[in-house]
């Protein structure tokens, strides 16, 4: 079986926060999950699944711990032909740039070749303050793309 990577973007802990959430879910399930707070292209197969959970930051624009990452998906981006993915995108819906990042991530991995899964989940702090309640329900649904 093979594992499905959780990359995060987070600034404030919050979008770990959800990662580690969905990565239990996931276990009960009884899937392999590996979790990325720190993502390296070179330590992530490019197969298989990968669920990006990212929170968006500045005007727009990623945290720093996953630009990195981004700037390697953009730079030198591996062969997706078998990869799958979703995008849990965290934010706050009194910015004109809400959920920027993550509907960017979205797009990016579609460009280089890989198959989503799903939309781009959003995700309002605002209505949501407690983002895991959220990303529960939205697992519910999804679970069986996993
Ligand atoms: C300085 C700052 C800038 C932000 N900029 C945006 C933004 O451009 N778009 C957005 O949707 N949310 C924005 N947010 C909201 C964060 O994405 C939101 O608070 C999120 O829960 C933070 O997640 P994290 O704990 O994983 O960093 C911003 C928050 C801060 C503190």
């Amino acid at each position: 079986m093979s594992t499905i990577h959780l990359i995060t973007g987070s600034t404030l802990g919050g979008a770990e926060y959800v990662a580690d959430h969905l990565s239990d879910l996931l276990q009960e399930l009884g899937k392999d999950t590996e979790i990325h707070n720190h993502p390296n292209l070179n330590d992530i197969d490019p197969q298989g699944t990968w669920l990006v959970v990212t929170s968006t930051h500045g005007a727009g624009d990623y945290p720093e711990n996953i630009q990195p990452f981004i700037a390697q998906l953009q730079d030198t981006p591996p062969n997706t032909q078998a990869l799958n993915y979703s995008v849990i995108a965290i934010g706050d819906s009194s910015y004109d740039t809400f959920c920027g990042a993550g509907l960017h991530c979205h797009e990016l991995l579609e460009d280089i070749g890989a198959t989503a899964l799903a939309e781009c989940l959003t995700i309002d702090v605002l209505r949501h303050p407690v983002p895991e309640e959220a990303v529960e329900d939205w697992f519910e649904d999804h679970k069986h793309l996993f």
